[in-house]
């Protein structure tokens, strides 16, 4: 297994709180990584450092290499560049744009671009190509266009913020059909989620808490591990989930 993604303890601290606090993690070329963790864990503030979004473009400490690549520093178009995407965990907004003009922008560099193809994996029909991408589409329904959108893109690394925020249980299995074809796309995909269901589907799975890898490994054992200890975890103490 060749790593795509190395983070190499990290460290961050916002307005004198330490919320990264040496984070290791590698996400291997062609896996399907989750990242599990209680509220407050650092999971976004990590999925940010990695994309360059929300003015976080370096830690304060430690390293991210994207391949041979430091991403440290770098803009988010420049990340972007290198096959880097993130669909956003409150997806964004395009006014006077429609589903299929974004579809198609998205998978501009997509010799195999089928929109309708990226639309059904997300569980919406072609009706939607002619809808725009703003508040006249549900929260639910933007979040799988967004998602759509990625499928579309076939970028090297997708980071998803919950993939599977403000969608119903009902459709969980899309999701996670949706995500496996990334995969099969040849994407590598890095997902935070608080579902274990969801977070099953990956080959790997890493549980944060407290600024801190706890674990990573087999995401049976690590969404077991999350569920049984974590989520009842009142201190959030990391040695209390066998961590160090
Ligand atoms: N810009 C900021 N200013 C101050 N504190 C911040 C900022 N960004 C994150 N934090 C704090 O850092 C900690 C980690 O937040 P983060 O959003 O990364 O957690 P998370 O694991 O993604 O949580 P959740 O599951 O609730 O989304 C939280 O305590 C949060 O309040």
């Amino acid at each position: 297994m060749k790593p795509l993604l190395t983070v190499n303890n990290v460290k961050l601290t916002i307005d004198e709180r330490p919320i990264l606090r040496g984070v290791n993690l590698v996400v291997n070329e062609g896996e399907i990584h989750a990242i599990l963790g209680p509220n407050g864990a650092g999971k976004s503030t990590l999925a940010s450092l990695i994309m360059g979004i929300n003015e976080l473009k370096s830690p304060d400490e430690g390293e991210i290499i994207f391949k041979d690549k430091l991403l440290n520093g770098l803009e988010i178009y420049e990340r972007a560049k290198l096959g880097v995407t993130l669909a956003w965990q409150e997806p964004a907004r395009f006014e006077g744009i429609t589903v299929e003009e974004y579809l198609k922008l998205s998978g501009r560099n997509n010799p195999e671009l089928d929109v309708v193809k990226c639309l059904e994996l997300v569980g919406l029909d072609c009706t939607y190509l002619s809808r725009f991408v703003d508040d006249t589409l549900s929260g639910g329904e933007r979040k799988r266009v967004e998602l759509a959108s990625i499928l579309a893109m076939r970028p090297k690394l997708a980071v998803l913020d919950e993939p599977d925020s403000g969608i119903d249980f009902a459709s969980m299995e899309d999701i996670a059909n949706m995500i496996k074809t990334m995969r099969e796309n040849g994407t590598t995909v890095l997902m935070i989620t608080h579902r274990e269901e969801i977070a099953e589907i990956a080959d790997r799975a890493t549980l944060m808490c407290d600024g801190r890898v706890v674990q990573t490994g087999n995401p049976k054992e690590i969404g077991e591990k999350f569920k049984t200890m974590c989520v009842k975890c009142e201190v959030r103490n990391p040695e209390l989930v066998g961590g160090k």
